[in-house]
């Protein structure tokens, strides 16, 4: 099953993404965690994208809004294998108008095995973990043969 691999770089592409209740929550992680954000390449959906970049004094390449597609295209990149990684507080006690593109973004994750951490704590692990700081090699799944069956 497992066919390929892809090396995730030292630099890492971070996608960055928070549905509103959690943007302040995020912008605190970030703060505490900005000389390791510095070293990054930094990509996010229109809004946080925008207060990061902000509060970080650092750029952040800005895709759309999530509602507007920004997930969409967070997705797309994983699937383009142009984002390493996904740090992506999403909101658990409100309804998102968007919530399939939410659930899509996190299905891509799975398939094309990226990291994700949803909250503090995960992000926190992700961001101590020796292995922001070297090459890393992530095997992927070859999920072809799912795709094979014979109707
Ligand atoms: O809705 C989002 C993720 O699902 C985030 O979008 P914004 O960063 O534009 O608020």
């Amino acid at each position: 099953m497992i066919t390929e691999s892809r090396t995730i770089p030292v630099k890492k592409r971070i996608a960055i993404v928070a549905h509103d209740n959690r943007k302040p929550e995020l912008l605190d992680w970030a703060w505490a965690n900005r000389e390791l954000l510095a070293k990054n390449e930094l990509y996010g959906t229109g809004t946080t994208g925008k207060l990061l970049e902000e509060k970080l004094n650092q750029p952040v390449q800005r895709l759309l809004s999530g509602p507007l597609g920004g997930d969409q295209q967070v997705g797309g990149m994983i699937a383009e294998e142009k984002i390493d990684m996904l740090i992506f507080f999403w909101d658990p006690m409100s309804a998102q108008p968007h919530d399939p593109d939410v659930k899509a973004l996190l299905r891509l994750c799975v398939v094309w095995n990226i990291p994700v951490a949803s909250n503090r704590a995960s992000a926190d692990f992700l961001f101590t973990s020796p292995l922001m700081h070297q090459d890393y090699t992530a095997v992927q799944i070859d999920y072809s043969t799912y795709l094979d069956r014979k109707f």
